[in-house]
């Protein structure tokens, strides 16, 4: 079996992963007995994309790649989410000159993984909006374990526009016309509702049985060329990454226009404020009542839970320019966003 000679070959790889694996790492890979590389996300709380992650990831794709191992599966470590996408921090009140170096290590990521010379393919594990989506879709196979998890473009509803090359990958994958219902709608798709469109392409029962399932995958391809395999992937998916080559500036620098936008910006102040830790209107930079009322809305939300509807709540601060902020604890204020009464 070619795997098998392969992992032969890089049995000592076991002991050479461990430099990506120090307590201190985001991500840990196992080279298992078949020599599959499993890597193991697990920056908490949700395996967001922050600068730092996404560097760590591009160095354990340069891992997979320069010792030649012939397959790897990405999942995550956590139990209910395999990642959430870009990292708010990263988005809220950006830095321009970091922002832009951050949407470029992304680019930079996106087109590693997209393009791997090895067999790629993911086990998701949990929750995976947006670009944790993307980070699966870049691979190619995906097993989804069933249950309440979902998998999607959420983009629009966060103000945000998928970039072109995101949305080019969803279109070649699954239909022209579900891809738009999908990406306009910010519809979330159920594993069984991807596996219908085929955004994924099998469920699995848990993380052990989607791991085997990819291992499956990767099996097949021990009757396959491994140069036929390579140059194949290499043809269909060669165009879109030199695409991407040809207009990284322009697509950095839409991404940022579009992430500055106001209406961006109060988005992902409201998904920032409504961690509980976070959740604190004492701390504002300056006085936008706008802001002080959607991290009011934020912090109702926490105390409130499902009965509090908040992004109603801060649609509202947004209409009506932070004249109406709301008061948890004053029930006036907040019934027009209290369900279930
Ligand atoms: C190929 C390489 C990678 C390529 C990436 C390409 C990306 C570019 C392409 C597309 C562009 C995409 C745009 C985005 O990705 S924008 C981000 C979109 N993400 C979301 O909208 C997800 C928001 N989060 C959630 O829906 C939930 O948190 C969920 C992930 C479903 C988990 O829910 P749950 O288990 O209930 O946990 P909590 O909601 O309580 O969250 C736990 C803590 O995690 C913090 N959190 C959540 N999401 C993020 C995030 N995106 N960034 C930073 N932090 C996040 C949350 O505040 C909680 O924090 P704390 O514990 O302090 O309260």
């Amino acid at each position: 079996m070619l795997l098998r000679r392969v992992y032969k070959q890089h049995r000592w790889l076991a002991s050479h992963v461990k430099f990506l694996s120090t307590q201190k790492s985001s991500i840990d890979i196992k080279v298992d007995n078949d020599g599959i590389a499993i890597l193991n996300l697990q920056r908490p709380p949700v395996n967001s994309f922050s600068m730092d992650f996404l560097k760590e990831l591009s160095k354990s794709l340069d891992f997979v790649e320069n010792n030649k191992i012939t397959a790897m599966i990405l999942t995550s470590a956590f139990p209910r989410v395999f990642s959430a996408g870009l990292d708010i921090n990263e988005v809220y009140k950006p830095d321009a000159v970091r922002f832009k170096e951050f949407w470029t290590t992304l680019q930079e990521v996106w087109m590693k993984l997209f393009g791997a010379r090895f067999i790629t393919a993911a086990a998701i594990n949990g929750q995976s909006p947006a670009g944790g989506c993307l980070m699966a879709m870049s691979c190619e196979y995906r097993v989804m374990i069933k249950g309440t998890f979902t998998i999607g473009m959420n983009e629009t509803s966060l103000g945000l526009i998928a970039p072109t090359w995101f949305m080019e990958l969803v279109k070649n994958t699954i239909n022209v016309r579900d891809a738009e219902y999908a990406f306009t709608t910010s519809r979330m798709f159920t594993p069984e509702e991807a596996l219908k469109v085929r955004l994924i392409d099998e469920i699995a029962a848990d993380k052990d049985d989607a791991i085997a399932k990819c291992k499956r995958f990767i099996k097949k391809f021990d009757e396959i060329t491994p140069s036929a395999r390579i140059n194949t992937k290499m043809k269909l998916r060669g165009p879109a990454i030199k695409k991407l080559q040809n207009t990284r500036q322009e697509d950095t620098e839409e991404i940022y226009q579009l992430v500055i936008h106001p209406d961006t910006q109060k988005v992902a102040i409201f998904q920032l404020y409504s961690s509980p830790v976070s959740a604190n209107p004492a701390i504002i930079t300056g006085y936008d009542p706008m802001e002080v009322c959607i991290e009011n809305c934020a912090q109702c939300k926490k105390m409130l839970g499902a009965w509090f509807e908040g992004q109603l709540c801060a649609e509202s601060c947004i209409k009506y320019r932070g004249k109406m902020i709301p008061d948890c604890e004053n029930y006036a204020s907040i019934s027009p966003f209290l369900n279930k009464l």
